[in-house]
């Protein structure tokens, strides 16, 4: 029986992931990896504790599920996305830590490129649009400030990955740089019309040529495993960004139909079929996956930046949890937040706001305000987040979603889950596997490797855990939602301040 190791490389912890023919998990190893935060609004990784975190999960699944390389008939690669790494193509050293997602230190160069006009040219090439948060303002930053990095990158001595890129180098000893559309669409650098590095792109962020991965469908292989790996010989034969990865775990393969993932931070996205129409309410047009030649698919997306890492919060900041589950009974002991707003924009204010310079906010404490109450606030907080997104994209859409399918480590939150659909007023459907960005991802590299036939064949795998029906009225929600919006924007443009 064939099985697929799934390589899911997320913002605080590396998961190994082994299925079978059937989409069902055999094993599974995580470990969490050290983050960075060296000033106010950095994030970095150390690119080597990514691999090593990596390396060592998958090494554990494999041993946890019993089986060799040889069982293996591919590795599927979901990734973080957007987090930069540029590194020595001749010793494959970093040449210094990857820049995360999440950090904000070209905010600044953002305002520049804004005020010369780039805002037009990026969103109509890339469905993106400026932010600290893609990819290209990062690499520019690291060509300018690492010694020698800009004279070494145009003399073609260094190599330019999102994470996907940086593990498929290391998996195949230095003989694979290259990288998927999903991940390739992040880095303002892609044209996702042409689908290809676009030069005036390449010119207007000042990043050579010379440093770029090849772009790859996500579906295919991209090379084998080196001898002395974890999985000698084996094809890694899928990739997928873990957003649109799971948007393809979630079996979301028909137009219209929508995930949400609540991981450290929330990503919603609607299956936009072949067509990549821009948002008129500040959303991303993105790739959501291109399977072998087939044409590709492309999918609306709203960014929340802090989902679960509120919690996290919670639990390291404030000390009122030991673990994240702890959350839920804490939250659940008070009937609602007291009037407690928490806006949790500790990295700026993504989709559809776009504030670099928003803070985070607790507001509407008062003297019988208790811990259960923040908790309950921090819930609700992700929540409110989420469903701005669904009022821009249903406004996008032009149709009210019917569902919103739900995944990802914080999606385990039963009150959390409850909120959303109140919050939403549609229903909201938990999965049986929650880890669709693995399965995403597994699936891509089966798919390519004759593992399945077709998507049919992997939406009948798709089975439901729990269905969460709206228990407020529509108009206690929008009550609730004039509060919030009211609270968010006293959050914003807090920096400047
Ligand atoms: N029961 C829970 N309730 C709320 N948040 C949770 C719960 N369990 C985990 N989380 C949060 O979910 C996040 C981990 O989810 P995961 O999907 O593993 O994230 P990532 O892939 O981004 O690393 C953490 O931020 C954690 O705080
Ligand atoms: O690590 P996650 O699951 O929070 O995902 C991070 C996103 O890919 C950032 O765009």
């Amino acid at each position: 029986m064939p099985h697929i190791l799934a390589l899911d490389q997320g913002t605080t912890s590396s998961r190994a992931i082994v299925f079978n023919e059937a989409g069902s998990i055999v094993a599974m190893a995580q470990q969490e990896f050290p983050q960075h935060f060296p000033k106010s609004g950095w994030v970095e990784h150390d690119a080597n504790d990514i691999w090593n975190s990596q390396e060592t999960v998958a090494r554990e699944a494999l041993k946890k599920a019993n089986l060799t390389a040889t069982d293996i008939a591919a590795i599927g690669i979901t990734n973080q996305r957007e987090t930069t790494l540029l590194w020595d193509r001749k010793t494959g050293e970093p040449i210094g830590n990857a820049i995360v997602w999440q950090d904000r230190r070209t905010s600044s160069y953002c305002d520049d490129l804004e005020r010369s006009g780039g805002d037009i040219l990026i969103r109509r090439k890339t469905g993106l649009l400026i932010d600290p948060y893609f990819s290209g303002t990062k690499v520019n930053w690291m060509l300018e400030h690492y010694d020698g990095a800009r004279k070494r990158a145009e003399a073609g001595e260094l190599a330019f990955g999102t994470v996907d890129t940086w593990l498929v180098w290391k998996l195949t000893g230095g003989a694979v740089h290259a990288t998927d559309p999903t991940n390739a669409c992040r880095t303002l650098l892609y044209n996702i019309h042409e689908e290809q590095w676009d030069d005036e792109l390449l010119q207007l962020l000042d990043v050579p040529h010379e440093v770029l991965p090849e772009v790859k469908p996500s579906s295919g292989v991209f090379g084998e495993c080196a001898a002395d790996s974890i999985a000698p010989g084996v094809p890694i034969a899928g990739i997928g960004g873990d957003q649109q990865a799971a948007l393809f775990g979630q079996t979301c393969y028909t137009p219209g139909m929508a995930k949400n993932t609540y991981g450290t931070g929330c990503f919603l996205l609607m299956n936009l079929g072949e067509e990549p129409r821009p948002s008129k309410h500040n959303l991303l047009t993105t790739i959501g996956w291109k399977l072998g030649e087939a044409p590709t698919h492309y999918a609306l997306e709203g960014s929340v930046f802090i989902g679960g890492a509120a919690v996290q919060w919670l639990r390291d900041g404030l000390g009122i949890i030991k673990s994240a589950p702890e959350v839920e009974p804490l939250a659940a002991s008070v009937p609602d937040s007291g009037g407690a707003y928490m806006v949790s924009a500790f990295a700026g204010l993504g989709a559809p706001h776009w504030d670099p310079e928003a803070r985070g906010m607790i507001i509407g404490i008062e003297r019988g305000t208790t811990a259960a109450h923040l908790a309950r606030a921090a819930l609700d907080g992700v929540a409110f987040r989420v469903a701005d997104l669904l009022t821009a994209m249903n406004e996008d859409a032009g149709v009210p979603l019917k569902e919103l399918r739900v995944d990802g480590g914080a999606s385990a939150n039963n009150l959390l889950m409850q909120i959303q659909a109140d919050l939403l007023q549609v229903p909201v459907v938990r999965p049986e596997c929650v880890e669709t960005t693995a399965l995403g991802a597994a699936y891509l590299a089966g798919l390519a490797t004759g593992v399945w036939r077709n998507t049919e064949e992997l939406a009948a795998h798709w089975k439901i855990d729990r269905t969460f029906e709206p228990q407020i009225s529509a108009d206690e929600a929008a009550e609730r939602h004039r509060q919030w919006s009211r609270a968010i924007e006293r959050a914003k443009k807090w920096q400047e301040l």
